[in-house]
C-alpha cells in the first residue's frame, strides 16, 4: 500500500525529468516543484516541450530518466493513483465519436460513480453553451465544440490537477472569454492549473506561478 500523500507535498514535483524521443530530447532534466494550491502558466516556443511535459504528468508517458510527482505520489509507481487525481485537456480529445454530447459525458459520469448523472451532464453542457447541442453526435461538431465538450468532461472529472494544453485554441472570443471563467472557476473549487498557452496575457492573469521552456530546459521567461 503506498503512503498517502501528505497535506504538505506539492501539487507537482519534477525531479532531474529528462525525456528522449529516439535521438532527440524533448525535455532536459528539469527540476521544479509546484506548491499546492497555486496555479501555473507553462510556455515556450512550439517545440519547447510543454505537450510533452504534460502528457508526463498526466502518465501518458513515462520518463526518460528522473522522477515526477503528483501530491506526492510518483507517477510511474503509483500510475493508477495519480491518473484518478489529474485530467489532461489536449489536442487529441478522444470524445466517442458516435455518441452524443449527453451520452459522453454520461458515460464518464457512470464510470466516476456521478449521482444523476443526465442531469449533471446537461448542467455541465449549459455551463459550456453546448446546451443546444446535447442530443448531437460528437461526429459533426466543430473543433471549438469538441474543446467546449472536453471541458465539460474536465469539469466533470473535477481533478485535483487539471493540465490545460492550450485550451484557447479552436475557440472564438467568446469561447475563450468562457474558458478563462471555467479556469477561475476550477481554481475557486481548489484545483490546481497548470495551463500551457501562447496567450501570455490571460495565461499571466490566471496564473501565480510561471515556467518557461526552451529546447526542453526551464529558463526566465
Ligand atoms: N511522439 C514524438 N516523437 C518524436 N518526437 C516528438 C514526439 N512528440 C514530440 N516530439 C518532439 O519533442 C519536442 C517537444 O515537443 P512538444 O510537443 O512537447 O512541444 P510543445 O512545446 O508542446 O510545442 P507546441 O507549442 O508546438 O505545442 C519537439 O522537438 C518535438 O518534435
Amino acid at each position: 500500500m503506498p503512503p498517502l500523500p501528505s497535506g504538505s507535498a506539492p501539487a507537482l514535483a519534477l525531479h532531474d525529468v529528462s525525456k528522449r524521443y529516439g535521438r532527440r530530447w524533448a525535455l532536459a532534466r528539469l527540476t521544479y516543484a509546484l506548491p499546492a494550491g497555486r496555479s501555473l502558466l507553462l510556455t515556450g516556443h512550439n517545440g519547447s516541450g510543454k505537450t510533452t511535459l504534460l502528457r508526463l504528468v498526466a502518465t501518458a508517458l513515462g520518463p526518460t530518466a528522473g522522477r515526477v510527482e503528483v501530491l506526492g505520489r510518483d507517477a510511474v509507481q503509483d500510475r493508477e493513483a495519480v491518473r484518478r487525481d489529474v485530467a489532461l485537456l489536449s489536442h487529441a480529445s478522444f470524445l466517442y465519436e458516435d455518441l452524443t454530447a449527453q451520452q459522453n459525458l454520461m458515460v464518464l459520469g457512470r464510470l466516476l460513480g456521478v449521482d444523476a448523472p443526465q442531469d449533471v451532464a446537461d448542467a455541465l453542457l449549459n455551463r459550456v453553451g453546448l446546451n443546444r447541442r446535447t442530443d448531437s453526435p460528437v461526429r459533426g461538431f466543430s473543433a471549438g465544440m469538441r474543446k467546449r465538450l472536453a471541458i465539460a468532461r474536465l469539469l466533470m472529472k473535477a481533478p485535483a490537477l487539471a493540465l490545460l494544453d492550450e485550451p484557447f485554441g479552436e475557440l472564438d472570443p467568446a469561447g475563450i472569454q468562457d474558458m478563462e471563467g471555467v479556469i477561475a472557476e476550477l481554481k475557486a473549487g481548489g484545483t490546481t492549473v497548470v495551463l500551457a498557452t501562447h496567450l501570455i496575457e490571460q495565461g499571466l492573469s490566471l496564473c501565480e506561478e510561471r515556467l518557461h521552456l526552451q529546447d526542453g530546459r526551464a529558463v526566465a521567461a
